[in-house]
């Protein structure tokens, strides 16, 4: 290519730059408005909910539907998800609690599904995160449920059964584990491995075959395993990509998870109901008398409904010894008809059905 090739292109993507500028502001003074419409249309009392899961999530299907390339149409959706996030921060700055320290999957997890104008706050604990919620200290928080490696997240699940809380999204993230060493490390000399203990356990082979005798040490977070290792000479951490850019780590060796498909789901809790999106999902906790079949009776209305089920997880009840809820995720919102009247159904023939929310099946 000639350098008055490569000239007049440059040219071409500048004048593109600016009518993609005007447009993206053209777009932002609009969110403005709608910001403006929402808050003159409220009820006596009523709050203004700025943030709308099932118009977002529809607004990125769309663009992932018209995109005809050469970029890929995830990646659109994700410029998109960009541009909404700022859009949405004109409106109303969002405050999001996630498990922290900063650079943990939570985190990652919390940027990708609200985006990065979001202000995220860390915290210490699951159970801190729904207490900042139901508070109304932030407006979302962002929580592990389930890891595709080594299933459910107790803590979480349990966290539902004490707080009075709402579903309004999730978001999956693929998770890859890294080797990371400090500049003062001896990488010859590793006699230490931190990690968050799910993380150890995903990578427990590789650990196996390539560091059989150093020993493991379960930290709070993989961001708090990153961390150690940085001042320390003899020790490494397994953590993602983020924490190794946030604390300046060395990867040792890349992907290190036992399974190339390791992918972790986040939910999001809000305090507010979300109307459907045309694709959702929704969960329930439901409690059913100790006596045998009580699990298949409850099946039957969604057998019967059609209504899909994609998840059921066990735990017991707190409410005494050797009684279990069910945690049900099923395929259509809460308002579908089908869904409603197999709820319904279950509510008349169990001890207590409490719906956690219906809320759009990831788009990314
Ligand atoms: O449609 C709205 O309700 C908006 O506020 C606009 C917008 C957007 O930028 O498209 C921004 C934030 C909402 O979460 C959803 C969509």
């Amino acid at each position: 290519m000639s350098e008055q090739e490569l000239q007049a292109l440059r040219v071409r993507i500048d004048s593109l730059d600016e009518k993609i500028l005007e447009l993206i502001n053209e777009r932002a003074s609009c969110a403005q408005e709608v910001g403006r419409v929402k808050e003159a249309n409220l009820a006596e009392g009523e709050l203004p909910v700025f943030y709308r899961p099932e118009r977002e999530a529809q607004v990125l299907k769309r663009i992932m539907e018209l995109n005809k390339g050469p970029l890929d149409s995830e990646v659109t959706a994700r410029l998109f998800r960009e541009i909404m996030s700022a859009c949405l921060a004109l409106e109303k700055p969002l405050t999001v609690a996630y498990l922290g320290p900063e650079g943990t999957f939570s985190h990652a997890a919390a940027l990708k599904h609200f985006g990065q104008s979001v202000i995220a706050k860390p915290m210490a604990a699951i159970d801190e995160i729904f207490r900042e919620v139901v508070a109304g200290a932030v407006s979302y928080g962002v929580v592990p449920v389930e890891n595709s490696t080594e299933g459910a997240i107790n803590h979480t699940l349990d966290s539902f059964l004490e707080h009075d809380i709402s579903i309004t999204g999730e978001v999956e993230l693929r998770i890859h584990h890294h080797l990371l060493v400090g500049e003062n490390t001896k990488t010859d000399h590793i006699t230490r491995i931190y990690s968050h203990a799910q993380s150890l356990a995903q990578c427990r082979k590789w650990l196996d075959a390539h560091y059989p005798n150093v020993e493991r040490v379960a930290v709070s977070s993989n961001a708090e395993a990153a961390k150690r290792v940085k001042s320390e000479w003899s020790s490494a951490a397994i953590a993602g990509d983020m924490a190794a850019k946030l604390y300046g780590l060395t990867v040792l060796a890349e992907k290190i998870e036992d399974r190339p498909d390791n992918s972790t789901r986040f939910l999001i809790i809000g305090n507010d109901a979300v109307p459907p999106s045309g694709e959702d999902k929704t969960s329930v906790i439901v409690s059913v008398s100790n006596k045998p079949g009580a699990l298949h009776e409850l099946l039957i209305p969604f057998h019967d409904n059609g209504v899909d089920l994609t998840r059921i997880e066990t735990r017991p009840s707190r409410s005494g010894k050797w009684t279990y809820v069910f945690f049900i995720d099923l395929v259509g919102h809460q308002k579908s008809p089908l869904v409603k009247d197999a709820l319904e159904k279950i509510t008349a023939k169990s001890v207590g059905v409490k719906v956690l929310g219906s809320y759009p099946k990831a788009v990314l």
